[in-house]
């Protein structure tokens, strides 16, 4: 890509269609029509066509106005991909794929993609937070709405055998993904929710919205092994008294809240 590129805007007083054929032939790049606004940009300097147009307009005594500018070209790959942070969360190092590993971290590699689960909203971080703390290699565990599949990762990075599900499909697509991305593999995955488990788990895992949660809290709760830990996310502090309400039959562990989104360990 060049340092600089070139615009040519060009405002015939009529015959339009005439201007559009011209430029289209005198330039090999795509052009842009506005109302009665003609734009030509090329990475090559665009003086001669300018000129050629100037000679048809004066020729064919039709009024046009030009401007030529050169411009700076702005690498908007590299532009987006500054824009796209890595994140450290206790052990681990969530990083695009361009970014370089950090070799004393725990590297999940999550790419920008449809799905929810980056590392840097509040509610992913306290998740990823309370699995460091809660799951270690002998841990089952399940993630439900597991978005760009980010939670399932770290608990698998640390060891855990991990099952995967959300109710949408391109979640389940972007988790398989984000899995082969990270080498890592799953045991299970499904398009739906807790309601579909087959199997208990030492720890599941929901960060969806207190209204969900409150709405799935029977089969969150169903499919935790005796002892098992639950972790909730994605309430907004005014919801947390419903939330609570729902597993008050469990032991709450923690409660952490960042800004306004609150995160609960319970204990069954
Ligand atoms: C806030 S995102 C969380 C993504 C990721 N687990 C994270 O922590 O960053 C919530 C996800 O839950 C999914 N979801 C919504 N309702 C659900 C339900 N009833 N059961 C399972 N997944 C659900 C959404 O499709 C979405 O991917």
């Amino acid at each position: 890509m060049s340092e600089y590129y070139y615009e040519l805007i060009i405002k015939p007083s009529g015959n339009f269609e005439i201007f559009v054929d011209l430029i289209s032939s005198l330039t090999g790049d795509a052009i842009e029509e506005l109302d009665n606004t003609i734009i030509a940009r090329s990475e090559e300097d665009l003086s001669d066509v300018e000129f050629g147009i100037k000679e048809f307009s004066k020729a064919a005594n039709i009024e046009c106005e030009t401007i030529l500018t050169k411009k700076e070209n702005i690498d908007w790959i590299k532009k987006y991909q500054e824009s796209v942070k890595s994140i450290e969360i206790d052990r681990f190092y969530i990083r695009p794929s361009w970014e370089k590993p950090k070799d004393d971290k725990i590297n999940i590699i999550i790419d920008p993609a449809l799905s929810f689960g980056s590392g840097h909203h509040e509610t992913t971080h306290s998740c990823i937070e309370a699995i460091n703390k809660y799951v270690d290699e002998k841990k089952n565990v399940l993630d439900v709405g597991t978005g760009s599949g980010i939670l399932a990762l770290a608990a698998k990075k640390l060891g855990a055998t991990v099952d995967v599900c959300d109710t949408d499909e391109v979640c389940v697509k972007d988790t398989k993904s984000n899995f082969e991305l990270n080498n890592e593999t799953f045991d299970n995955s499904w398009l739906g929710s807790a309601n579909n488990a087959t199997k208990k788990y030492d720890v599941v895992i929901a960060n969806i919205v207190a209204d969900v949660l409150v709405f799935i809290s029977n089969d969150l709760k169903k499919c935790l092994n005796e002892d098992g830990i639950l972790i909730v996310s994605g309430i907004l502090d005014k919801h947390i008294d419903k939330v609570l309400r729902k597993f008050q039959d469990l032991e709450q562990l923690e409660l952490i809240q960042k800004n306004e989104w609150v995160t609960v360990v319970f204990k069954k």
